[in-house]
């Protein structure tokens, strides 16, 4: 089977190189829509791949034609090939497994991928970095890519890893490049003894020309466009939680597909405490993974969790002893990345796609409490407390 399949393959792979390849960009190239590849930069890479040097290897050639063809023609619209045509079943679930990433970004990835072909065909044998990827804007975050694991580090120790409003942008870029990359899996974890304290909350007090109503919109609408990140993000996607969490950084994990955590770890939603309401759709995941009444004393009355009590509740997958937790989960996570990444995919879209819509209406709503909420009294002197050393959860 495997030779006949090799040889279709063989066949149909040769036909490619007379067409037009592209690969995802494997570096992190957020832009604006100005910033787009032309429509002239995109033919000019099409015929740069018919002069490439080194033959790029059969998974590259087929991830070139599922952008070409997105591209071009859109999102795959033409009926799926029967179980036995093999090569166009092929194709077809390459192009398909784009989704509906606009043409415009998929001619961009084409347009990056084909110069990184030409440029490592070009240079005699580059060593390739371990870490091969632009970082974002801040050092607060650092972005790695190695082993088939695209690895998402809040690098804010000293402030417990805090998220700051660059923090949400950058990770939001992270997510969105992490999801068209070459990796299998992407993890976010945090440096120091904290996983990440939640908020920062001094974001609230950055206040822009249109006062804290303004303040309050425009924190719910990047609220909004964080959270919808993680519920479209369509690879597996894993916390290691390597010490307490707080806040949005806890809500979230309703959204990972597994969450590893050290027996150090703690998860706390001190909403109410703060004034404020649940975010992240904790509002419907927590009452779904632990129900109702466990996610009530969580959400509404702050109780915090011991690593074994969220894992008893299923909120975290699986405890580690604190000194091995490294070295256990990451021996885990290389072998799970070479598992076959579109099978993984595909899989994860069947497990969550049904509840999509449902969470964007979640999201909506709760982002749009929020804002509300950081416009009251309650919440604004819990905030004030914070920051006049008054108070400490
Ligand atoms: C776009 C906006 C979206 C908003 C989404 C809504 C999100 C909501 C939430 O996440 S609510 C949760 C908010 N987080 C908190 O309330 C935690 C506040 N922090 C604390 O209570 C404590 O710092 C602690 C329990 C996390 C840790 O205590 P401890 O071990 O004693 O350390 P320190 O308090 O000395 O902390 C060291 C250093 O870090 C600063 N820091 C910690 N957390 C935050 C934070 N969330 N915001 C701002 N700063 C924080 C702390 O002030 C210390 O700074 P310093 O050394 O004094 O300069």
């Amino acid at each position: 089977m495997a030779g006949l399949a090799g040889r279709f393959a063989r066949r149909w792979f040769s036909g490619l190189l007379g067409s037009p390849l592209q690969v995802p960009a494997l570096g992190l190239h957020v832009r604006g829509p100005a910033m787009l590849a032309s429509q002239k930069d995109f033919n000019n890479a099409v015929s740069q791949v018919k002069l490439l040097k080194e033959d790029p290897g059969n998974e590259v050639k087929l991830k070139l034609y599922a952008l070409y063809k997105q591209a071009t023609e859109g999102p795959c619209n033409v009926p799926k090939p029967g179980m036995l045509d093999f090569i166009n079943k092929t194709k077809w679930d390459a192009w398909n497994a784009l989704g509906s990433l606009s043409k415009e970004a998929a001619r961009q990835n084409y347009v990056d991928l084909v110069s990184r072909l030409s440029a490592s065909s070009e240079s005699p044998s580059p060593e390739a970095p371990a870490a091969d990827r632009k970082q974002p804007e801040s050092d607060s975050l650092v972005v790695t890519s190695e082993d088939g694991i695209t690895t998402i580090r809040l690098n804010r120790p000293a402030k417990k890893n805090a998220l700051t409003t660059q923090m949400y942008h950058d990770i939001i870029a992270a997510l969105q490049a992490a999801s068209k990359d070459e990796s299998a899996i992407t993890v976010l974890t945090g440096s120091g003894d904290y996983y990440c304290s939640g908020n920062d909350l001094t974001n609230f007090t950055h206040l822009p020309a249109g006062g804290l109503e303004e303040m309050a919109r425009s924190a719910a609408a990047l609220l909004r466009d964080f959270v919808n990140c993680f519920i479209d993000f369509p690879k597996p996607l894993v916390a290691v939680v390597n010490g307490p969490a707080v806040g949005i950084s806890v809500t979230i994990l309703g959204l990972f597909d597994v969450v590893y955590a050290t027996d150090r770890a703690s998860f706390h939603t001190p909403f109410s405490h703060l004034g404020q309401s649940p975010e992240g759709c904790s509002s419907y995941t927590f009452p779904k993974i632990m129900g109702s009444s466990k996610a009530a004393e969580m959400l509404l009355f702050g109780k915090k969790l011991t690593a074994q009590e969220a894992c008893a509740q299923g909120l975290v997958t699986e405890v580690f002893p604190d000194g091995t937790f490294q070295k256990e989960v990451w021996a885990r996570l290389k072998a799970y990345s070479k598992l076959p990444p579109n099978a993984m995919r595909i899989s994860k879209q069947i497990i969550r796609n049904r509840e999509k819509e449902k969470l964007h209406a979640v999201n909506a709503e709760e982002s749009s409490v929020l804002r509300e909420r950081w416009q009251s009294d309650e919440c604004m002197n819990a905030i004030a407390s914070f920051l006049s050393r008054k108070a400490k959860l």
